[in-house]
């Protein structure tokens, strides 16, 4: 069973992620972010390789797309809310996504 954050986990990580772009969703306990590529072909891009990620680590994420944005959210169904999966896929985000905003 995996579980909600800790207040201390909360602290070390929120911070350095609400720099990047992260923001915790009104009314839920969960982290988003919106990415925006060239075009398409570069947001489909990033998509698939998070789709492959989270078929690997079964943890999947909560996204929208229209032509080069994505929005994606993380959250765990499991516990309802922030886990240390959500931080694993946060940090792949960031890794892979070739454009920063
Ligand atoms: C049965 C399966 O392992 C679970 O339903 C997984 C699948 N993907 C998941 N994804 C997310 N975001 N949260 C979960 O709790 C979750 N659970």
């Amino acid at each position: 069973m995996v579980s909600k954050l800790s207040d201390t986990e909360r602290s070390t990580h929120l911070p350095k992620l609400e720099q990047q772009g992260w923001k915790l969703v009104q009314g839920r306990d969960a982290l988003t972010k919106t990415y925006t590529f060239s075009d398409f072909n570069a947001a489909w891009g990033f998509m698939s390789r998070i789709a492959l990620k989270a078929d690997k680590v079964d943890h999947h994420p909560e996204w929208f797309n229209v032509y080069n944005r994505v929005e994606i959210t993380w959250s765990t169904h499991e516990c309802q809310g922030l886990s240390e999966r959500d931080l694993g896929m946060v940090a792949f985000c960031e890794e892979i996504a070739p454009q920063k905003n």
